[in-house]
């Protein structure tokens, strides 16, 4: 009797109910259904004997109508679905590869070149705030008026200038801290960039940015000289 009394732990899973559920009366019927529209289908014949055991999985999913001609759409359209993750699974290793160059594709999409150690947005703000003349004014004032001609002539490094949206700023010590490089930012050299600048990425704030690397305002009357 001391068993007996254990076994009222043990009767909340009854054998006999397991026999119940592995063997329902619908799924055997839903699976020769869909055996037979394999066979019309004739695409997934070798993946038809692996997917027996498969079909009585999804099986359940698509028996709640017992109408044949509901469960077969059903039935076609999880076929249709299982097979290709079949093939999927298959290529995994090929559309391993496929996936690696998707992945490839979106840092030359951005084209954001790495910063080096010591370039970065931070490093250029520590720099803006320490450095005294990155402007290179040599006590010049940085509200004088320049020419777009003398704008022209500076192209050699140390002495790079853009003009932005009508002020003429020295870009040379901000050259490596670009995030879009270097050979994007010496478009801009010895011209008024304002377009490219906008063209990339007119949300920047090339004010502040820049702020310490003003020359001066460019010459209203000396555009298109
Ligand atoms: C002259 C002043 C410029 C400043 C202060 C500046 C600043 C910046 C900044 C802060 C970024 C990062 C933007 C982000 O992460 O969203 C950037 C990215 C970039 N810049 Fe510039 N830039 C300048 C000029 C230019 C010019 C003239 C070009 C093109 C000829 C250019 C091309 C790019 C590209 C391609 C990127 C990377 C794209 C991206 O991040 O989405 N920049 N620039």
């Amino acid at each position: 009797m001391g068993d007996a009394s254990d076994f009222t732990f043990c009767q909340v899973g009854l054998p006999a109910n397991d026999d119940h559920l592995e063997s329902p009366k619908e799924i055997p019927n839903i699976s020769k259904i869909a055996l037979n529209e394999n066979i019309s289908n004739g695409a997934s014949r070798d993946v038809n004997s692996s997917e027996n055991g498969n079909l009585k999985s999804i099986g359940p999913g698509a028996s709640p109508s017992n109408n044949n001609c509901d469960t077969i759409p059903q039935k076609l359209k999880l076929n249709e679905s299982v097979t290709p993750t079949v093939v999927a699974t298959k290529g995994d290793t090929v559309n391993g590869s496929q996936g690696q160059k998707t992945t490839m594709k979106k840092p030359a999409v951005r084209a954001k070149v790495p910063f080096e150690k010591g370039y970065s947005q931070m490093d250029w703000l520590k720099l803006t705030r320490t450095d005294p003349d990155l402007a290179g004014l040599k006590g010049r004032s940085n509200r004088r008026l320049i020419s777009m001609e003398e704008v022209k002539k500076h192209k050699v490094e140390g002495s790079i200038w853009t003009v932005l949206k009508g002020r003429v700023y020295n870009i040379s010590p901000y050259m490596k801290f670009h995030p879009g490089g270097v050979d994007m930012l010496m478009k801009a050299a010895g011209k008024d960039s304002t377009a490219l600048f906008n063209k990339y990425h007119a949300w920047v704030n090339f004010e502040f940015l820049l702020e310490k690397c003003l020359v001066g305002v460019l010459d209203d009357n000396s555009q298109g000289t």
